[in-house]
């Protein structure tokens, strides 16, 4: 397929995805089975045409007056695909499977230089979290916005159970992959402009042998922050698939015990399967019964609270969502928060430390939460950013990183990371 026909493509995935309210992953898929001659460049040039659409939805929406599906699909081709608008038009003219040429007032408008639009739209963040963010961020909160509308990079964590860094790099040298500049057993490689494909690196060798695991830096860094320790006692009390679960067994070198749990037996299931291939053998998984946990209380070194939250901090991955988050899901979140915190204090022994994670970037999943936490909780205490990340890395804390109740919060303007939000609260007594 050309250019021309990809974009009718994407045009019609999105129109799929607005006016049913359907995943994009599903749209995408739908799209795949009904037009089998597309191949797999096809495909992905029109699933990065629909998630650039989604990613700065509100700033191209500005440009172009409207953000009917096409509108937002041409302004993609040219605001972030370079192309020029006239010339478009003119190679839809002889182009069957092409969109309607452009009119005039469509090239205008994508001719123009961007016009004035409100700081939220700049920022392609919905026009309800703009107070939230100005609150997050400060001043910058636009250029951290914008950050979110990019595309992210594809991480890797070696496991250290398995293999090394030196050999990752090496074995995966055809995707030209890069050490990570903070996590410090992190590979990435950076994501490539207009149609360039994502490296499918599950069906790599060392992959299937458990060398690494796909994980953004970002998870990497809060799950270094929780500053796991051979022989510590620790409990993961959200473990879901146990993507934080199998970065502490590697951190405790499989020595101590970590006690893996989470309430639903649905999203906790693949986790055997991801223990086997990395060789984690110090895991306990915990299925949902009544009861699962008690023996834990008041025993662990640390608990793991990798909480279940909007998931902001995913936006450049999964843009869909950033249009879809209502003040009423933020409230189910805030909620499911304050007690799965409030029940992790439970399993803490005396000088334990309780790590809460988020991959959110609103202050009322953060520091807010972790704030009402406190006032309920006198023998808890913060351990500042500061100390946290000089005990778990040995080096001083990148500058901008601490949040005002002193915890750590990453982005992609900060760290090239997705948003994660990371705090360590020690208990007293
Ligand atoms: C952000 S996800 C965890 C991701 C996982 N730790 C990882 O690194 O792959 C949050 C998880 O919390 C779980 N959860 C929500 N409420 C919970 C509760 N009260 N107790 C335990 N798990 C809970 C959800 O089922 C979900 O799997």
């Amino acid at each position: 397929m050309r250019l021309p026909g990809r974009l009718s493509a994407a045009i019609d995935v999105l129109t799929e995805v607005e006016t049913r309210r359907r995943p994009v992953s599903e749209a995408l898929k739908s799209w795949g089975q009904a037009n089998r001659f597309a191949g797999a460049g096809d495909r992905a040039a029109i699933g990065n045409l629909v998630y650039d659409a989604l990613r700065r939805r509100a700033s191209h929406a500005a440009l172009m007056g409207d953000d009917s599906p096409r509108s937002l699909v041409l302004a993609v081709a040219v605001r972030d695909w370079g192309e020029n608008p006239k010339a478009l038009s003119q190679s839809f003219a002889g182009d069957a499977h092409a969109p309607e040429p452009l009119t005039e007032a469509e090239i205008a408008r994508l001719s123009a230089p961007a016009p004035e639009m409100p700081a939220h739209a700049a920022a392609d963040v919905p026009e309800w979290l703009a107070q939230s963010l100005e609150r997050a961020f400060g001043d910058s909160w636009v250029d951290e916005g914008r950050g979110f509308a990019g595309r992210p990079s594809l991480d890797l964590r070696v496991n250290t159970l398995k293999s090394s860094r030196e050999r990752v790099l090496k074995s995966l040298a055809r995707f030209n992959p890069q050490p990570t500049a903070v996590a410090p057993l992190g590979v990435t490689m950076p994501a490539g402009a207009r149609d360039a494909r994502t490296p499918n690196v599950t069906t790599d060798e060392g992959y299937l042998k458990g060398w690494f695991e796909v994980q953004d830096q970002g998870s990497q860094i809060v799950a270094t922050l929780a500053n796991a320790r051979p022989g510590d006692q620790v409990l993961d009390l959200c473990a879901g698939a146990g993507g934080k679960t199998l970065a502490l067994a590697a951190a405790m070198d499989n020595r101590g015990q970590i006690f893996a749990f989470d309430s639903d037996r649905a999203r906790l299931a693949p986790i055997y399967d991801r223990l086997k291939r990395n060789g984690a053998r110090n895991v306990q998984v915990r299925a949902p019964e009544s009861g699962a946990l008690d023996d834990l209380a008041g025993k662990m070194d640390r608990v793991v609270v990798d909480a279940p939250c909007t998931g902001t901090g995913t936006w450049r991955r999964r843009p869909d969502i950033k249009w879809k988050l209502t003040p009423e899901l933020l409230a189910q979140r805030l909620a499911d928060q304050s007690a799965v915190l409030n029940q992790a204090t439970g399993f803490l022994k005396p000088g334990g430390h309780l790590v809460y994670i988020t991959c959110s970037i609103l202050p009322q999943e953060n520091d807010d939460q972790v704030q009402a936490l406190l006032a309920t909780h006198t023998n808890l205490a913060v351990v500042p950013a500061v100390e946290a990340w000089q005990a778990a890395f040995g080096t001083t804390i990148p500058s901008g990183l601490a949040t005002e109740l002193g915890g750590v919060a990453l982005t992609p303007h900060r760290t090239n990371t997705d948003g994660f939000y990371c705090i360590v609260l020690r208990r007293l007594a």
